[in-house]
């Protein structure tokens, strides 16, 4: 086999599946993780606290180093289903750069309700475009994976019309607009909480010749 499907499936196959309660663990691991990022980016302590906690974070990242795998691992859905990338950085619980956002799927796509704090922050007060680019192209490649092909993104076109907010309850949606072969093309938004839209998208997807 060659090409970049199959090369995807294969590596996925060649990754050792978590159990559910050890999948649950790293998910519990990468939340405080997620604190800690937090903690880090909003921090007033003073410099030498700064420095000691600094110390503590080597020494743990120290004892989670010493048994080291040469890729993430995935997991199965609940314990025996399809295989899933649980280290994916938008929906991944065992990703402490992951928000992580629990998508849903819906009749024409997908989508998901989460909010961003100021480890997502660009312009002041604002998420950064990057982030939300991140997000939208992982919802509408879900969106178009679950309704017509899975594929890669070839193409992701992003209108940005207003800024989005941190801190706030934020709504992403995509749906298929069309498919044909390999190609599948999803549209999709974030919306604030008045329902505005913020960023707009379109995109692109092929499935890798095998
Ligand atoms: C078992 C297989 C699984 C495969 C799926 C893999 C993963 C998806 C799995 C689950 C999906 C679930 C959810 C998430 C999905 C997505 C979210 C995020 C995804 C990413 O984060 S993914 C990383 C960024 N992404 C890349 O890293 C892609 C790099 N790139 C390539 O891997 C190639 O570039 C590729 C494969 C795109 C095309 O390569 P290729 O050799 O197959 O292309 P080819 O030339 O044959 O074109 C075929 C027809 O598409 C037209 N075409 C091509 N490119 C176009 C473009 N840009 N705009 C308009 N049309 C285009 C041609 O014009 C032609 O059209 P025509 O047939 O009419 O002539």
């Amino acid at each position: 086999m060659t090409g970049v499907g199959s090369a995807i499936e294969r590596a996925r196959r060649g990754r050792r599946a978590l159990d559910e309660e050890h999948l649950a663990a790293l998910a519990a691991l990468a939340d405080r993780v997620r604190e800690l990022t937090e903690a880090v980016v909003l921090t007033d302590v003073e410099i030498d606290e700064l420095a000691a906690v600094g110390e503590q974070v080597e020494a743990l990242t120290g004892r989670l180093a010493a048994v080291r795998r040469d890729a993430p691992p995935v997991a199965r859905y609940g314990g025996h289903g399809p295989l899933r990338h649980v280290t994916n950085p938008v929906t991944g619980l065992g990703n402490p750069l992951a928000p992580p956002l629990t998508i849903e799927f819906t009749e024409t796509g997908a989508r998901a309700g989460f909010t961003l704090n100021h480890v997502y922050e660009g312009p002041p007060t604002f998420v950064h475009g990057g982030i939300t680019a991140m997000i939208l192209d992982q919802v509408l490649g879900m969106a178009a994976a679950s309704k017509a092909v899975p594929g890669v993104t070839a193409s992701l076109e992003l209108r940005y019309r207003r800024p989005t907010p941190i801190g706030v309850p934020l709504t992403v949606e995509a749906e298929v607009t069309g498919s044909s072969g390999r190609r599948s093309h999803a549209a999709g938004r974030i919306l604030d909480p008045e329902g505005l839209v913020t960023v707009e998208a379109k995109a692109l997807f092929i499935a890798p010749q095998r």
